[in-house]
């Protein structure tokens, strides 16, 4: 399947972003944090608690602009940017399909989302509303959210964090169905060193705060070989390459 996201790669030059509280103390999150991920690709921020993971994801979105650097989206990126958060965020009153319905753009108003919610294991669940979902369907629910917008770049924080392990093991691997039915240009914030070697094609370590980029570790085996023997292969070339990391 042919990667979307254009072939402008997602490129992040943050010299530095500090925080200033009203009582003038500083606390710098980021200083000089550079990384690329190429289009198509499925990358993992991965950091210590603090370190400024989500910092750098708000910046990315546009939520915050008060930092020094630049980055640049991929192409199509800052119309068609889509994120998954801890917090499902749905809309209480809405349904789960309308939900999803009301972040379509215009030109996909009307796009038939079948396919999207049965992958999800959501296609009887259209109708429910927030408060009548698991946390884990709520979860689903916002995937099918994002997915549905078929967006230029995918930014995901922490979405699978508070759920029992079962319940995320089984979300990774419908995340994973749906984005290897449209691959597209993807950062996720974890600091969960397994979740990452599992879904990632480039891991982004980064240090303690402020943060940047310690070091990438690529995954270039497909992810169907990625069975508990290579995942723990895989786990120790990583620890080798970033001792103490995680
Ligand atoms: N609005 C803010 N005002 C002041 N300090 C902030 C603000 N937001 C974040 N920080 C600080 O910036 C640093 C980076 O925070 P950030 O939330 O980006 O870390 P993180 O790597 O995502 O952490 P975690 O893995 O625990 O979610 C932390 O020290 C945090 O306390």
């Amino acid at each position: 399947m042919q990667p979307v996201g254009g072939v402008v790669p997602l490129r992040v030059d943050i010299a530095e972003k500090t925080f200033r509280s009203a009582q003038g103390v500083s606390i710098k999150a980021l200083q000089d944090l550079s990384f690329e991920v190429r289009q198509g690709e499925f990358a993992c921020l991965l950091g210590p608690s603090g370190c400024g993971k989500t910092t750098t994801l708000r910046i990315l979105l546009g939520l915050d602009k008060d930092f020094s650097g630049s980055f640049q989206l991929p192409e199509g990126g800052s119309d068609r940017i889509a994120a998954v958060f801890q917090e499902p965020v749905l809309l209480p009153w809405r349904t789960v399909e309308q939900n999803v319905r009301l972040a379509l753009p215009k030109s996909l108003r009307t796009k038939k989302l079948d396919g999207l919610f049965d992958t999800l294991g959501l296609a009887g669940m259209r109708s429910l509303y927030p408060a009548e979902l698991s946390l884990g369907l709520a979860r689903r629910a916002a995937l099918a959210r994002a997915f549905a917008t078929e967006p230029a770049v995918l930014f995901l924080d922490e979405p699978f964090a508070s759920l029992d392990e079962r319940t995320a093991e089984r979300l990774r691997h419908l995340l994973l169905t749906v984005w290897s039915a449209r691959p597209t240009t993807a950062l996720m914030v974890t600091h969960n060193l397994r979740e990452a070697l599992m879904l990632s094609d480039r891991i982004i370590v980064l240090a303690q705060r402020p943060a940047h980029v310690l070091g990438m570790f690529d995954v270039k085996l497909p992810r169907h070989y990625r069975n508990p023997q290579v995942m723990s292969d895989l786990l120790r070339s990583f620890q080798q390459k970033f001792p103490g990391v995680a």
